[in-house]
């Protein structure tokens, strides 16, 4: 797909198409529903209305600060019936990862308690991480019998953890300094996306300060990578990609994401890019990065789905 064939302008005639030409829609939450707690206008009514003309919905989030039934009762609160099954969180992925590489062990976990709750559930052991852990006021040199490391743990897991403090990347890095020990991340997002000029450091500035300090480089499982395709055909295994529709506010990870699939992809403007970076893009040759269409934000979308 040349630049000039994608990132189309959305309209209503597209819209139509979209609807009549795809069974499945892949949502990004932040950005693309919601700047929690602001629910964006549309939103709501847009689920309902795809849902009821028969479309199959899934919830592809890198946001690892919540379970699949924290999502299920969030969009339930809101007016969209959503099932646990629909929603693919990086928290869940990520135990969903273990079990499927069948890994044995004790796991550091740099996040919130969302993680540990989706590791506990599938059985793994965590061994620190979650929560504060501030570096003590008189410390001077940090000597590692003071750490409390855990001889078992062999595997650490980055995602965005509110809590990050110098100590806890530190061990993280201490651990990873063992080559045995699994280095996993849920994603790189810079930022989150927010409607001010607060800039909300994202999982991938965490990710960044352990694998700087620890020269090593995780594998990451959500979006742009394919673990969540990979989870999505688990649930529903007749998916297919060219009737499947990607919805999303970040070019780096939703539009690669569903590029890399073989979706259409639809690029809002409701969070993480502007159309003013979109078109510095089209410039360049990101083919990866560019979306098949872009529109203002979900209220325009269902606008042109309704219009007759
Ligand atoms: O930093 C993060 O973890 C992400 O910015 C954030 O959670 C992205 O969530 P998504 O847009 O994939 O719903
Ligand atoms: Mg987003």
């Amino acid at each position: 797909m040349s630049a000039s064939e994608s990132c189309t302008r959305l309209t209503e005639a597209h819209s139509k198409s979209l609807l009549n030409n795809h069974d499945t829609f892949l949502f990004d939450c932040d950005g693309v529903l919601w700047n929690f707690p602001e629910i964006f206008p549309g939103a709501v009514e847009l689920l309902n209305y795809l849902t009821e003309h028969g479309k199959q919905l899934f919830f592809v989030t890198n946001n690892s600060t919540k379970t699949q039934d924290d999502y299920a009762k969030r969009f339930n609160d809101i007016g969209y019936k959503a099932k646990p099954e629909q929603i693919i969180c990086t928290a869940w992925l990520t135990a969903q990862h273990l079990k499927s590489i069948d890994f044995k062990g004790r796991c550091y976990v740099l996040g919130m308690h969302s993680m540990a709750h989706e590791l506990e559930r599938e059985g793994f052991e965590i061994c620190g991480g979650i929560g504060p852990d501030p570096l003590a006021s008189d410390a001077t040199a940090i000597k590692t019998d003071k750490l409390n490391l855990d001889p078992n743990v062999n595997c650490v897991i980055s995602a965005l953890d509110l809590h990050v403090s110098y100590i806890k990347i530190l061990k993280a890095a201490t651990y990873l300094n063992r080559p045995n020990v699994l280095f996993l991340a849920t994603n790189d997002d810079a930022s989150l996306p927010q409607s001010d000029e607060v800039i909300m450091p994202g999982a991938g500035t965490i990710l960044a300060s352990v694998a700087t300090a620890a020269c090593r480089s995780p594998t990451i499982l959500g979006k742009p990578h394919a673990p969540m395709f990979d989870a999505i055909r688990s649930v529903f295994p007749n998916v297919d990609p060219k009737r499947t529709v990607m919805i999303g506010d970040r070019v780096e990870t939703d539009i690669a994401f569903g590029n890399r699939q073989g979706t259409t992809t639809l690029l809002v403007f409701s969070g993480a890019t502007s159309e003013k970076y979109l078109d510095s893009l089209k410039q360049g040759d990101e083919r990866d990065l560019l979306p098949s269409f872009c529109v203002k934000d979900v209220q325009q979308f269902l606008n042109f789905l309704k219009s007759n």
